[in-house]
């Protein structure tokens, strides 16, 4: 039985790259920077005396709507704290592609910030993505993905997780394995978006490449990111490569001569191709098509 609620968003965000909230110079040069998606920050980017100012300067930008094809949106500090409240005020006025959540840990967290939005007024358009950080979170990623059809996407904070689980950074991210997976099940489960944790050595490019490698092989749909450096890797990465492209293609060709042919199974480079592999053809050519050009 299918359980997913909403058909997949073909939208890449292939880099999601967060940016200090209180950074003038940061929010304007966003704007040149060929991320997918942008997260203007207030939680932890932005030290406690300076969010007043930062929440001020974030949905005026926001507002503006100056950063072209960037999905743009705005994280805001956690529920329960001081600033929350007024965050997605400033959210609902500013009406951003979506409005980050940190710390969410169940259906009725995202239940209140669905609540707190429509009170606001913001429009239809602003959607909910939910961060999951914490072993709360990976345990009940299930209820949280399929709280609601204004969540459209799962954000993952690796940082913040290793932290809970007095885990070690370390290449390959075996202590996070589980929490990840967990994750990645409850998105795909209720067909939502899910990206990956960032990536915190911006020195690092190796590194980072071989992380961006290991979520697209697990799954994510792209990355989030802190540095304008790790934007182009990261695109590359997470895009359809020409060869990839190219055997899409030969896929779905094969595929249809063959069902013409009265055949519902055929080889191409030897492997046996099937309808499933279809689907997945056709989903590589559509996240083709999206990322054309950038
Ligand atoms: C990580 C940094 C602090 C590094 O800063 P710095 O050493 O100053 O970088 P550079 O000198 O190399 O910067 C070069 C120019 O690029 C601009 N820049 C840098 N970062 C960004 C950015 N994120 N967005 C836009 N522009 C950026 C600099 O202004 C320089 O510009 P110019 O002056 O014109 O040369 C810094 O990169 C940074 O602050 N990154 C973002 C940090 C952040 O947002 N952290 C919070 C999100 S991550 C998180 O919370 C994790 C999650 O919750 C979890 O639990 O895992
Ligand atoms: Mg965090």
């Amino acid at each position: 039985m299918n359980h997913a609620m909403t058909e997949p968003d073909p939208r890449p965000r292939r880099s999601v790259l967060y940016m200090p909230g209180a950074n003038e110079r940061a929010l304007e040069k966003a704007k040149s920077i060929p991320a997918d998606a942008l997260i203007l920050d207030l939680e932890d980017a932005v030290a406690p005396d300076a969010k007043p100012k930062a929440r001020k300067r974030v949905a005026a930008a926001a507002a503006l709507g100056e950063y072209g094809h960037r999905e743009v949106t705005i994280r805001v500090n956690a529920p329960g704290t001081a600033w929350h409240e007024d965050d997605l005020r400033a959210v609902a006025e500013a009406g951003p592609d979506a409005v980050v959540v940190p710390k969410v840990e169940s259906a009725a967290t995202v239940h209140a910030v669905e609540r707190a939005l429509e009170a606001a007024g913001a429009p239809d358009r602003t959607a909910i993505w939910a961060m999951v950080e914490t072993p709360r979170a990976m345990l009940d990623a299930r209820a949280v993905a399929a709280a609601s059809q204004r969540l459209t996407v799962l954000v993952m904070g690796t940082n913040d997780l290793a932290k809970e689980l007095h885990a070690e950074h370390v290449p390959g991210r075996a202590p996070l394995l589980t929490g990840l997976s967990l994750a990645l099940l409850a998105a795909r489960e209720h067909g939502k978006v899910i990206l990956d944790g960032v990536y915190n050595d911006v020195k690092d490019a190796a590194g980072f490449e071989a992380e961006c490698v290991q979520g697209r092989q697990l799954g994510f749909d792209g990355k989030t990111l802190i540095h304008p450096a790790q934007v182009e890797p990261c695109n590359r990465l997470f895009a359809p490569s020409a060869d990839q492209v190219d055997r899409a293609r030969r896929i779905i060709d094969a595929f249809e001569e063959a069902t013409r042919a009265g055949r519902g199974v055929v080889t191409v480079d030897g492997r046996m191709i099937e309808n499933l592999h279809v689907d997945e053809a056709r989903r590589v050519l559509a996240l083709h098509r999206a990322t054309g050009g950038r």
